[in-house]
């Protein structure tokens, strides 16, 4: 045993490991050790029992693997969670949300959206989140009260909202926030255009410059549907994907959300220049967007991750079923079982959207040296009974309530089932008193 492992903060003596690299690997009889915040090591269990450690848990019946890591959301629309059901895209924003968002959207609706966010991501095994929308200081200060890890993208748009009044002040108020998290540990903030139909090209060219200056990076909708692309093939006469390209967005720092209306082209140039994509599939088929080629985008060498979007398109923020789903989905669409099976799709959820994140040397899998980011879920209900593999049961059978355990950094935010730096009830009740005021005033 090594010098360094004599003490110990947490030694975890679950059933199962699932370190996720290396890719599709059970271990039993292995233990997780903790210490600073870090994972110390993953240990045969017996060597593990000789440590003298802070805490001891016994797991049994339990999994432990990373936590996962929700790579596209916006978590202050958890408050407009079936708001607006059963339309495509654009009536969908243009005639319920961003007309809601107009009259509600302020500090005090992020403040409690995201904080429902965080108890609904925290209980189903999310400990990492990419969020993206207006009042993005806000967001940002409740993921550090909470110490839940996050990439909080400041919006931009040509447009005004009620968090700015056009590109320079976004870009502004973006700058500002991220210098004021540059030393920042668990929060990371990035440049989030909203689409390239909502945002000219000259301001996306200078976020491409800002956002190399800075080394920051940028997170966009992009082909979200055909009528997306088709409309700019007829105003532009070129595919959006051909426009960021020109203007210089793509590259290894630029995660191009949603992604459904993909050539083979599209595909390569994804590959050629390093871009992360991120796969949303609850929310591309409630708005019946389209389907995301993820079996294509894999085999070319693409790195996806996988997200829910927000509570008002999906109408969950668990990534449980968004990983059956896609994992169905791209079984459905290739015409082959065989496409994306369970090991797979674990790893999306996981080193996938840690890769698209710039964290994969910090997170997305059980590996001595890096954070202490995991979750525990309980195998030994009926529902997830009996276990031939774990890995299947995780991605085909388990529903999200089976997480016990939520650790960020070896800090436990779900403990035992219970949430320990929020407040749940409060959040509830705020989040009951945002629907009478918005029901209030009508749709
Ligand atoms: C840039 S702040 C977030 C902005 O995006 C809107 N939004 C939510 N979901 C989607 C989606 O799937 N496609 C495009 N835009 C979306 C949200 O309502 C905010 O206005
Ligand atoms: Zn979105």
């Amino acid at each position: 045993m090594q010098d360094t492992l004599n003490r110990a903060d947490l030694v975890i003596h679950p059933q199962w490991v699932i370190p996720v690299e290396p890719a599709g690997q059970v271990l039993e009889n292995t233990s997780v050790v903790v210490k600073d915040g870090r994972i110390a090591a993953v240990m045969n269990r017996r060597d593990a029992a000789g440590i003298d450690a802070g805490e001891v848990l016994d797991l049994p019946g339990r999994v432990l693997l990373p936590g996962l890591v929700n790579a596209h959301g916006h978590g202050a629309m958890s408050l407009l969670r079936g708001y607006a059901d059963d339309l495509a895209l654009m009536p969908w924003l243009e005639q319920h949300i961003w007309p809601a968002e107009g009259r509600h959207v302020d500090a005090g609706f992020v403040r409690d959206g995201v904080r429902l966010a965080m108890a609904d991501m925290l209980r189903s095994g999310t400990t990492t989140c990419s969020d993206m929308y207006f009042f993005p200081e806000q967001a940002a200060a409740e993921y550090r009260a909470a110490g839940m890890r996050a990439q909080v993208a400041f919006p931009i748009f040509d447009f005004p909202s009620a968090w700015g009044s056009g590109p320079d002040d976004y870009l502004a108020r973006g700058l500002a926030l991220i210098d004021e998290y540059r030393h920042t540990d668990l929060q990371r903030i990035v440049f989030g255009p909203h689409a390239p139909y909502t945002v000219s090209e000259p301001t996306l060219a200078r976020i491409a410059t800002l956002a190399a200056e800075l080394d920051a990076g940028i997170h966009i909708h992009l082909h979200e549907t055909a009528g997306e692309v088709l409309q700019a093939v007829e105003t532009r006469g070129e595919r959006p994907i051909d426009s960021l390209n020109r203007i210089g967005l793509l590259g290894p720092r630029t995660q191009c959300v949603h992604m459904t209306d993909l050539g083979s082209q599209d595909i390569e140039l994804l590959a050629a220049t390093g871009s992360h994509v991120v796969h949303c599939p609850h929310s591309n088929m409630k708005l019946a967007s389209g389907a995301c080629p993820v079996a294509r985008l894999l085999d070319a060498g693409v790195n996806v991750a996988l997200g829910t979007d927000s509570a008002a398109s999906n109408n969950s923020l668990n990534l449980f079923p968004e990983m059956r789903s896609a994992a169905l989905l791209s079984k459905l669409v290739s015409g082959d079982p065989s496409s994306l099976p369970a090991a797979r799709v674990l790893a999306m959820a996981t080193l996938g959207g840690a890769r698209a994140l710039g964290l994969d040397d910090r997170i997305g899998s059980l590996t001595a040296g890096k954070d202490a980011d995991m979750i525990a879920v309980d195998l030994s209900g009926s529902a997830t009974q009996p276990v031939y593999n774990p890995l299947s049961q995780l991605v085909y059978a388990c529903t999200g309530r089976e997480v016990t355990h939520s650790w960020v950094a070896g800090k436990p935010l779900l403990r035992d089932n219970a949430l320990t730096t929020l407040d749940e009830n409060a959040v509830l009740r705020r989040a009951a008193q945002w629907r009478d005021i918005i029901s209030a005033k009508g749709q």
